[in-house]
This record gives structure tokens, C-alpha cells and sequence, in this order.
């Protein structure tokens, strides 16, 4: 479908200050929980109302709105989507978590699957897929084969920062899936990170280097 990229002011201020030399674990892992809350709320603007009838503070019956029947599915992809995946659940608390763990090899750049355990019924869910970073597109493809192959028909990404090269391939090869993300960037470099960025996004959620 397309990409949007969130320019709300406090998205940017938010993802400027993670792009900072030497941040902290801590302050990393805040604000990749809090801009994928704010993303997630862009993301879910276009979720149907329906209206329900209940019964209000005076006793009187009211219609009020509520989300349409549909359910919702939180895709985290190991391991870095984790630290977007309590900001995600601030705004839909009852959804259900599908884990998919991928990890990129470092000198082919491609995708190497190590876990799947999708919730029931995804044919009927709206999935949310959560990942900091798309690059060269290839995690997030593997993620949306995985998850189509299972019967899922109705895909959302949220991503923090994206690269061209990596958004150009995800649409083409995936053009029915909204993406949403804070930054689309330069470019990728010779090893495939993306420029600017903000380098190694597991590793600084984590704490592992
Ligand atoms: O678009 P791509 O070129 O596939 O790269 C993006 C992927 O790389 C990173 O994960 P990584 O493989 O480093 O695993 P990690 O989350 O365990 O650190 C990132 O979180 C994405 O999943
Ligand atoms: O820039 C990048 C590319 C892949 N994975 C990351 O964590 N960062
Ligand atoms: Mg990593």
C-alpha cells in the first residue's frame, strides 16, 4: 500500500535524541518503547468504528464507538522488536503476541529464522509488526512470508527508522502492507546499516555491546 513516514514533532524530537553518540541502554530502550507508542497510535488511525449501545452514568441508554470486531496481533521480531513491544501493548493492552526471531547474517545480509509461534487464528487478526529497524528489507520480508503463510491477510509495519533500498523491495515484494515509520533515511553503507541510523539497534536495546 504505502509508506508513511510521522513527522509529529515529538516522534522527531524523540528519535533525534536516539541518534545521539554514546546514549545509554536506559534512555535507548525508553525511547524506542515510547515513539513505537506514538507510532502505533498513527498506525491504528484508520481501525473501523462501530457503534455499541450501553448504558451511560444517568441510567440512559447512549451509542457510543467502539473498535470494529477486529483482532489485533503484536509481531515483535527478535530480539530488537522487544523493546518496542511495551509501548506497542500501552495502546492495545489486550492484544495477542506473535513471536517471530530472525537474525540477519552479517556478511550475506540475509535473514537466518531461529523461532515462530504465531497466535491462534491469525487469519482473522489485524498483525502489527514491530521491528526498530528496516534495512535491507530482508528480515521484514521473511517476517511477512511467515506470517501470510500461516493465513494472515491483513499486515501493518512499525518501524523506527527505514532505508530506501529496504522500503523499495518490502513493497514490492509485500504492496498490500502499510508501513509506518518515524524516519526513512539516507541510504545503507557498505555493511548494510543504515545511514544515519542508530547502529545496532538490538545491541543497544540489549546491552550486549
Ligand atoms: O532489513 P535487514 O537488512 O534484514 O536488517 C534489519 C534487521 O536487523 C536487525 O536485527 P538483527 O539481525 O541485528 O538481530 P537482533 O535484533 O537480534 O540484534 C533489526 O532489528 C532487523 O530485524
Ligand atoms: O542499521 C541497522 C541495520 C540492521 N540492524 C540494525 O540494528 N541497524
Ligand atoms: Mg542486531
Amino acid at each position: 500500500m504505502a509508506i508513511h513516514v510521522i513527522d509529529h514533532p515529538l516522534v522527531q524530537h524523540k528519535l533525534g535524541l536516539m541518534r545521539q553518540q554514546g546514549i545509554s541502554t536506559k534512555s535507548f530502550r525508553e525511547l524506542a518503547s515510547e515513539v513505537g507508542t506514538l507510532l502505533t497510535y498513527e498506525a491504528t488511525k484508520t481501525l473501523e468504528l462501530a457503534d455499541t449501545a450501553i448504558t451511560g452514568w444517568q441510567g440512559n441508554e447512549l451509542t457510543v464507538k467502539s473498535i470494529k470486531g477486529k483482532k489485533i496481533t503484536v509481531v515483535p521480531i527478535l530480539r530488537a522488536g522487544l523493546g518496542m513491544l511495551d509501548g506497542v501493548m500501552h495502546l492495545i493492552p489486550g492484544a495477542k503476541v506473535s513471536v517471530v526471531g530472525l537474525e540477519r547474517n552479517e556478511e550475506t545480509l540475509e535473514p537466518v529464522p531461529y523461532f515462530e509461534k504465531l497466535v491462534g487464528n491469525i487469519d482473522e487478526r489485524l498483525s502489527l509488526v514491530i521491528d526498530p529497524m528496516l534495512a535491507t528489507g530482508g528480515s521484514m520480508i521473511a517476517t511477512l512470508d511467515m506470517l501470510k503463510k500461516a493465513g494472515c491477510t491483513q499486515i501493518k509495519v512499525i518501524v523506527l527508522v527505514a532505508a530506501p533500498e529496504g522500503i523499495d523491495k518490502t513493497l514490492a515484494a509485500h504492496p498490500d502492507v502499510d508501513i509506518y515509520t518515524a524516519s526513512l533515511d539516507s541510504h545503507l553503507n557498505e555493511k548494510g546499516y543504515i545511514v544515519p541510523g542508530l547502529g545496532d539497534a538490538g545491541d543497544k536495546i540489549f546491552g550486549t555491546v
